[in-house]
Order: C-alpha cells, then structure tokens, then sequence
C-alpha cells in the first residue's frame, strides 16, 4: 500500500495563484527562473503555467528518465502552426487543421525526409564550396576592419554567416543583390525568433489572451513579422519556379516538386503552406542556433585570456602559417577548439528548455507520477550549471571535458546542446561543424582585442529572451591581423 502510495505522488510544486497558477514566477528568462526554483523544489518540480500543468526536470539524472526511458510527442511544429499561423488571428495558414496523432505520421516523415535530403553528411560535404566561399567573404571584411583599427560586430558577422551558408544549401539562395539583402533578412530572423519565444496570453488562455495580446502590442508586431516571412517564402517559390541555374535540387526544388506531384505524407497532401511552415521550422531551427554559439564562445575566450590564448596557439601551430582558410577537413584534428565549443554549450545551450513535450502515458520520475497531456520541459541549462555534475559550474574551464568522454550528441544527459530522444536536432552535424568552422577561420587569422576603453570586466553576459537565448548585448571586438 505505501508503494502504491508513493506511485501516485505528484512532484513537488512552487505555490501559485489561481487562474495564472506559477506563470508570474517566470520572467522573460524562464530557464533561469525556473533553474532557480529548482533549487528549492528539486529536480523534477510541478508547476501550472496558466491552465497548462507543466513538468520540468533540472540534472542529468531525471532528463535521461524522461527523454530516454518514455515515450511521448513534441509538436513543435503543430504547436508553431497552431500558435502563429491559424486562427483569425494571424496571417493563417490555418487550413492545416491537424488532428494529434496522425499529424506525428507527418512529421516523422517529413522528418526522415529532412535528415535525408538536407542534413546528411554527405550533403554538408557537398556544401563544403559554399561554406569555404561564405567564409572567405567574412575573413575579406574583418580583415578591413582590421586595417582600419576598426571594431567589428561580431553577433552581426556570424548571423550573416550561418544566413548565407544555410540559406545558400537550403534554398540555393545567395542573397547577394537577389531577394533579401543579408540585414534584412537577419533582422527579420531575429524577429521571427523573438516573436516565437515572446511570452503570449493566447498561448495561456485560448479563450480571451488575445485581447492582452493587442493592448500589449505583440499581435501587430507578430503579425507584421509572419506577413514579411511570408512575403519572402513567396518570392523565393518565384525565383524556384524559374528554374534552377546549376540544375542541382536544393531543399525548396524538392519539396515544390513533391507538391506537384501531389504527395501524401502522413494524413495528407502536402501543400503550399505546409512547405511553408517546414521552411519556417528550418530556418528557425538552423540560422540562430549556429550564429549564437559562435557569438558566445568569443565572450567566453575574450573573458579567458588563457583559454583564447591557448586554442589559438593550438589552431596556429597544428594548421601552419599559410592557410588561407581552415576546412572542414582540418577541423577533426582541432581537439582544443572542440572543448572550447562544448564548454560553451553547458553554459550557454542555445535553447535552454530545449522544445517543450507533451507526456501522452503516465510515467515516473524519481519515483514522482507524470500524467497524461503534461508538458514538458528539459532545462539544459540548468543541467550545465547543475553542482553535483560539474565542479565549480560558474567557471569556464574547456579542460573538463579532457578526462571524460562526454559528448553533445544527446548520448551524455549532462550535455544536451541538441537535445536527446526521437526529437533531437537533425541538424546537429550541420550545426556542429558551422560553429567549429566559423570560430577556427576567425580565431586562425585575428587576433581579437577590446574596443577602446574597455576592459575584460565590461564584458556583459546578459541574455536575451526568445525561444533561443543569445547574447543580449552585441559583442563589439576590434581584429587584429594574425
Ligand atoms: C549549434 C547549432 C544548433 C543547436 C544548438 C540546435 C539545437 C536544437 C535543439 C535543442 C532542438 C530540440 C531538440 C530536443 O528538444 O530534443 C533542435 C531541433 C531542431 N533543429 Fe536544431 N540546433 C542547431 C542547428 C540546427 C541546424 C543547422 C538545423 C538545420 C539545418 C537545425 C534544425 C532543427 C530542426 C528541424 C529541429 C526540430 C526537430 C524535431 O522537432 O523533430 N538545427 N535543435
């Protein structure tokens, strides 16, 4: 009787408020408010985030109970459809009216289909021209800055390096003098990720949120973005329809193609508007993901004179004088420039509560009863500055990871970068060697000092809200000729 007992005991839960339940304890960072409540609640803590009944799990130990042992869905995709795209109140691709599980069908597909088509490695290999010229483009410009002692914004140089190289192997774009210069199609980017991330009362309260929501601003501001993506989907569809020059099928080829040849997947045809959602999803998925490590690790070795110090010294040394770029090729060997990036990840993952889940059988934590239609979330963030896995967790010291073997792949619940499970980033590999690639070439060819006047203190780590969590505050360094 006592087991049964303790079988249906719920986990522990912060009190809350009616109606609103715990959602005024989350701020605009959640994953540091909910990281700071797990100290006090424990890993696997409960809380009711307006009318949602929520789960979060905080150390390594009780995510690998969750994303390893159960099973149930994520639908980020139809949540972002469901969220953002339908309904009177946003531009809608809202014919999408995707019943709960064959809509999974669909997505397990198109998921297949995406791993196969765009993030094989033997795709990433036959981008490699592409990466080689978008970086060769960026080492051309930062070296003028450097020239004219000039500072460089480097959250701005990586955005628009991971724009152009991914948009150039997605949807055989350069935007050089075509659809979207790089500036707006970053800014647009940036605000497509804060609007998705932005807190919204409707999310919370379909019945009424919406009306916080047009006080608030948010819905004209939400709606405007969407309006510009879309503007932008249907001119690239335009331009695809005018053939492909070098005859080689990129992603957007291929998904018109299995339009027009009226396709099934899942429940259904697959239509305009789902090409648009996917190509949502994508670019979300990819673009900021890869620009934001980049931007961190920089502050993070700016901030650690010896760890810079010493993966340039390795780069340097282990690539000769000569190169005019580090390719993809080299980066194998480039061990320290590796725990450079990891150590970046346990400090600052990209997506701190990586895509929330929906529990769909009841399960346990550490002893503690999940129920059905919970959602929830994996704070990865929480879980790289967890003490009873990382000694001295504040300090960024890239040396850890040399006596263990701790990956980012999703195998090792102590790093989850990409997250884990049936729903782990497909573009981990792509993601991956964007970021050694970008760092290697900028940290190989510059030195890096600070802007006139300030010193290593004034480096802020301030982060900024949104599904995807980089530095508030651009970083500003001035090159130096290497
Ligand atoms: C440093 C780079 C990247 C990081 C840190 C990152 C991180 C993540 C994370 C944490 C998730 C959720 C996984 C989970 O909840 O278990 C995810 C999903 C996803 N990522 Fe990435 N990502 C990166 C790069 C990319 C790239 C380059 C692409 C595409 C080319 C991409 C496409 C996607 C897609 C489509 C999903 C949704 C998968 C699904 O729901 O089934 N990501 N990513």
């Amino acid at each position: 009787a006592l087991k049964r007992k303790k079988q249906q005991r719920g986990p522990p839960s912060p009190p809350g408020f009616p109606i609103i339940g715990n959602l005024h304890q989350l701020g605009d960072l959640s994953h540091q408010s909910l990281w700071r409540l797990s100290k006090k609640y424990g890993p696997v803590m409960f809380l009711k985030l307006g009318r949602v009944p929520t789960v979060v799990v905080s150390s390594s130990e009780t995510a690998k109970q969750a994303l390893k042992t159960m099973t149930f869905i994520v639908d980020s995709l139809k949540q972002m459809i469901v969220n953002h795209f339908s309904g009177p109140r946003e531009l809608s691709y809202n014919h999408l009216d995707i019943p709960f599980s064959p809509f999974d069908d669909y997505w397990k597909e198109l998921r297949r289909m995406c791993v196969q088509e765009l993030f094989s490695a033997k795709r990433i290999h036959s981008i490699q021209p592409i990466k080689d010229e978008e970086v060769k483009r960026l080492i051309h410009s930062v070296s003028e800055s450097a020239s004219n002692k000039s500072p460089v914004n480097l959250s701005e140089k990586f955005l628009a390096l991971t724009v152009s190289v991914i948009c150039k192997a997605a949807f055989g774009l350069s935007f050089q003098g075509t659809v979207l210069n790089n500036d707006r199609f970053s800014k647009l980017v940036g605000e497509a990720f804060l609007f998705l991330g932005s807190f919204s009362a409707s999310d919370f309260y379909p019945n009424g949120g919406w009306i916080i929501d047009r006080l608030t601003g948010l819905q004209g501001w939400r709606e405007r973005s969407v309006r510009d993506l879309d503007d932008f989907y249907e001119q690239m569809f335009d331009l695809h329809k005018q053939g492909n020059k070098n005859g080689v099928e990129d992603f957007v080829d291929l998904l018109l193609r299995l339009e027009k040849e009226e396709t099934v997947l899942g429940y259904g045809k697959l239509t305009r508007n789902h090409i648009k959602a996917i190509l949502m999803n994508v670019l979300l998925g990819a673009i900021n993901t890869s620009a934001i490590t980049m931007t961190w690790a920089m502050a993070e070795l700016m901030r650690n004179p010896r760890a810079m110090n010493k993966v340039q010294t390795k780069i340097r040394n282990q690539m000769g004088n000569n190169r005019s770029v580090i390719t993809l090729d080299d980066i194998d060997q480039l061990h320290y420039l590796k725990m450079v990036i990891k150590e970046t990840w346990r400090l600052h993952p990209p997506a701190p509560l990586l895509v929330p889940r929906e529990v769909i059988s009841e399960f346990e934590i550490n002893g503690y009863n999940i129920q059905p239609k919970t959602l929830l979330h994996v704070n990865a963030w929480a879980i790289g500055r967890d003490p009873d896995t990382w000694k001295d967790p504040e300090v960024f010291f890239p040396e850890r990871f040399m006596d263990n073997d701790i990956d980012a792949k999703g195998q090792n619940f102590e790093l989850l970068p990409f997250g884990s499970g049936r729903r782990i980033c497909p573009g981990m590999y792509m993601g991956t060697t964007m970021v050694e690639f970008g760092l290697a070439n900028m940290l190989y060819h510059f030195d890096w000092k600070l802007p006139e006047g300030m010193v290593v203190e004034d480096i802020d780590m301030e982060e900024s809200p949104g599904l995807t969590v980089g530095k508030k505050n651009e970083l500003l360094l001035v090159p130096m000729k290497y």
